[in-house]
């Protein structure tokens, strides 16, 4: 078993970590760090306001037993050197100090932005882009680092790169418009959306998401060239919106494609493309990678996205697009907190620890 932390463990994103990691095959979850405000409490008081005394988890499965009574370590007391993965979940401006930190001894699985737009440093999503986990190694050696830190993208690129992949590989693609309607949960929870500001409500704009998606999609599918990734040379613009949804990120997205491409061969190529998916033995991959609907009501986040424990992308609507010469559209649905982040990143060590990387 490999010994593993979790940064950031109280949070949105952090609970999933602690749901991920509950009797894993290979990862066994032995300490657990989050703000001084959490520092030195069970688990399970930590996660509990301290003013309403509400217990703010917000998952369908129960606190696992397991991590109830852990004692919620202060980053600083984490000696990196006693784990041999880390796992951080927290937000990008302390993301940036601590995560190089552990980076000298330990390798770091990350789901913040603070390093993905550096150049040796991969935007990792198993199944889509594994060779770009070799840079890992460049990283290490260019550092002077016996650990990585690794990122996983920002969970709107999630889905949108999976479903992008198999028509790039077939069509080739020009052109990417997508509009989000994404989940509460993916705004975490401290300070977390307002619900006054969201009931009834949507909310056109989401600070930097758009930059994120547009830069992100084209590093995750571009090139492995001489030690580094060149982009892939398409154009992506895209509106992020919140939506009063829970969890799970829809996304309607219209794509250009260099060769003509009908509903019907795209279907094909994404589902022969989850048939054949890289990763399919991994012990967290999901039955089916992409699923593909034709029933035109489907993908919706409350019937959809817990498909496969959330680790499934969920196609629908897909149909030929009537304003490019060439061009398809379709609507997506990602679970913003299991594929697309702490979930995924344990799915993403499974893949650095079959590959010898970690
Ligand atoms: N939510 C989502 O769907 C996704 C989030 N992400 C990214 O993952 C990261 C975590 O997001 P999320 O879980 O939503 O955020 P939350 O705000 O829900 O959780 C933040 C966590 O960080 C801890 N924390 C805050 N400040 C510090 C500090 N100074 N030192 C140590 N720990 C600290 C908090 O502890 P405490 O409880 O004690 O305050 C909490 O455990 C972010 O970078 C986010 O952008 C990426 C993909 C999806
Ligand atoms: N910003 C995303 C989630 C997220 O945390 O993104 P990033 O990891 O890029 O900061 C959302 O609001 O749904």
């Amino acid at each position: 078993m490999l010994k593993v932390a979790v940064i950031g463990a109280t949070g949105a994103v952090g609970q999933e970590f602690v749901i991920a990691l509950n009797r894993h095959k290979w990862f066994e979850l032995t300490q657990v760090a989050a703000s001084e405000r959490s520092a030195g409490k069970k688990y399970i008081d930590a996660i509990r306001d301290p003013n309403s005394g509400i217990l703010r988890w917000h998952n369908r499965e129960e606190v696992p037993e397991y991590v109830k009574n852990m004692v919620v370590s202060k980053v600083d007391d984490i000696k990196p050197e006693n784990f041999d993965l880390i796992f951080t979940a927290l937000e990008s401006d302390d993301a940036k100090i601590v995560e190089p930190k552990f980076a000298k001894t330990t390798p770091v699985i990350s789901t913040a932005a603070a390093f993905r737009y550096e150049q040796d440093v991969p935007i990792l999503i198993p199944g889509i882009n594994d060779n770009h986990a070799e840079l890992l190694n460049l990283q290490r050696k260019n550092r002077g680092w016996k650990g990585f830190v690794a990122p996983l993208p920002n969970c709107t690129t999630t889905g949108m790169a999976i479903t992008l992949k198999p028509i790039l590989d077939r069509f080739g693609i020009e052109k990417v418009f997508m509009t989000s309607m994404q989940a509460l949960s993916g705004a975490g929870r401290s300070p977390g959306v307002i619900a006054l500001d969201i009931m009834d409500n949507v909310i056109p704009y989401i600070p930097k998401e758009e930059e994120k998606v547009q830069v992100e999609t084209k590093k995750i599918l571009g090139a492995m060239n001489n030690g580094s990734i060149a982009p892939a040379p398409l154009k992506v613009s895209c509106t992020c919106t919140r939506v009063p949804v829970l969890d799970g990120h829809t996304e309607s997205v219209f794509v250009e494609t260099e060769q003509t491409a009908d509903a019907e061969e795209v279907k094909k190529e994404m589902l022969k493309f989850s048939k054949n998916v890289s990763i399919k033995d991994l012990p967290t991959a999901p039955k089916d990678y992409i699923v593909v609907h034709d029933d035109p009501t489907r993908p919706q986040p409350r019937i959809d996205r817990e498909l496969n424990d959330g680790m499934t992308t969920v196609v629908g609507r897909l149909r030929k697009d009537t304003a490019f010469d060439n061009g398809i559209k379709y609507v997506l649905l990602s679970h913003n907190e299991k594929m697309g982040s702490a979930k995924g990143a344990v799915l993403l060590a499974e893949l650095l620890k079959d590959r010898n990387i970690l």
